[in-house]
């Protein structure tokens, strides 16, 4: 369970008392994720999701995703936006944290999708990347090519406490797929975590897109090869299934073509998503407090994965 802030029912009523929500009836912590804490609210006025920043998300950054939300969601995307207090302010503090009252969308996230249902998906990538091309806003991927090697040497030899050994063959990767990146693929505002946890459904329909805290202005193909390392895949990285990924692919490309550069690019990007989802959940198996209510992540599940792309081929052979 994502709950790193306990709010007291107390403090809960008082903050909605700066929204037109009507009353609180019941608030619980959500068990899935572990970025920020979440809770679902239901009030007489309706269900909500509060979400108090953690860690990795500056609070600085905050104004840059709402406007994002707001951009995408007038462009009729399925994106939750945050609400208004009744002073028109929508960023708050809650228990010594940011925090935000958000819209609740439908839909449930899968675990095990299928391949409608991952075209769909990417039909929705394709999409918000439309939609993101006359935001004007820009900001630096915090968690991008650039800050794998020092958060590879943040973590140092504690890599040895997840695995023996993943020291040094991960400094042989990193080195390797950063000589093959290339800086020079097509930009745009991207979500930079569009997992299937993030993608809510109604049977093949997408029905909300969630999550937007890694949201930032980076290639945008690398966004799909960052879908296509999280939904191919079961969730200890053991099993590939390709055709989903063929899926996103095709869906994605309903909007945009890929160039032949981002297609040649496109293992390379797959094994730089694996690399960066390795060593943030790597970061957090070493650093996440005891007293955390979070379930972490396996960080080998994405080493796995990187050695199933390592020993592909070319993904569009
Ligand atoms: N706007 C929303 N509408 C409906 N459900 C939501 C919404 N936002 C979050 N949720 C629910 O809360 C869960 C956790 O939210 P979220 O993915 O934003 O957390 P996180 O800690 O940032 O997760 P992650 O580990 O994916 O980064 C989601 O899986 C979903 O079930
Ligand atoms: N989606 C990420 C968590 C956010 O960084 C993961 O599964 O590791």
């Amino acid at each position: 369970m994502a709950v790193y802030t306990l709010v007291s029912t107390e403090s809960l009523s008082a903050f909605l008392q700066g929204y037109a929500v009507g009353e609180l009836v019941s608030a619980k912590g959500i068990a899935e994720g572990v970025e920020n804490t979440n809770y679902l609210v239901d009030t007489t006025a309706g269900r909500f999701i509060l979400t108090l920043y953690e860690k990795r998300v500056a609070a600085g950054d905050l104004p840059y995703f709402m406007a994002l939300l707001d951009h995408l969601a007038a462009a009729g995307l399925p994106v939750p936006r945050a609400i208004r207090g009744s002073d028109g302010v929508a960023i708050r503090a809650l228990e010594g944290r940011p925090a935000c009252l958000i819209e609740f969308l439908p839909g449930v996230s899968l675990s095990q999708p299928t391949r409608a249902q991952a075209r769909a998906a990417g039909v929705s990538l394709g999409q918000l990347h439309r939609a993101a091309e006359d935001f004007p806003e820009v900001r630096a991927n915090s968690m991008g090519a650039d800050q794998w090697r020092p958060l590879f040497e943040r973590c140092g030899r504690g890599l040895d406490a997840v695995e023996p050994g993943l020291h040094d063959t991960l400094a042989e990767e990193l080195d390797r797929v950063l000589a093959a990146w290339d800086p020079a693929l097509p930009r745009s505002t991207i979500h930079a975590d569009l997992f299937p946890d993030n993608v809510l459904m109604r049977g093949d329909a997408v029905s909300g897109l969630i999550d937007f805290y890694f949201a930032c202005t980076d290639s945008r193909a690398f966004d799909l090869a960052i879908m296509h390392t999280a939904w191919s895949f079961d969730a200890t990285g053991t099993h590939g299934d390709w055709a989903i990924g063929q899926a996103l692919i095709d869906g994605y490309q309903q909007s945009i073509q890929l160039t032949g550069e981002e297609r040649a690019a496109f293992q390379a990007l797959c094994e730089g998503a694996c690399i960066r989802f390795l060593l943030s959940r790597a970061w957090d198996w070493l650093n996440t407090p005891a007293d955390a209510l979070v379930t972490r992540k396996d960080p080998l599940a994405y080493w796995r994965r990187l050695q199933t792309y390592k020993n592909q081929g070319s993904l569009f052979a």
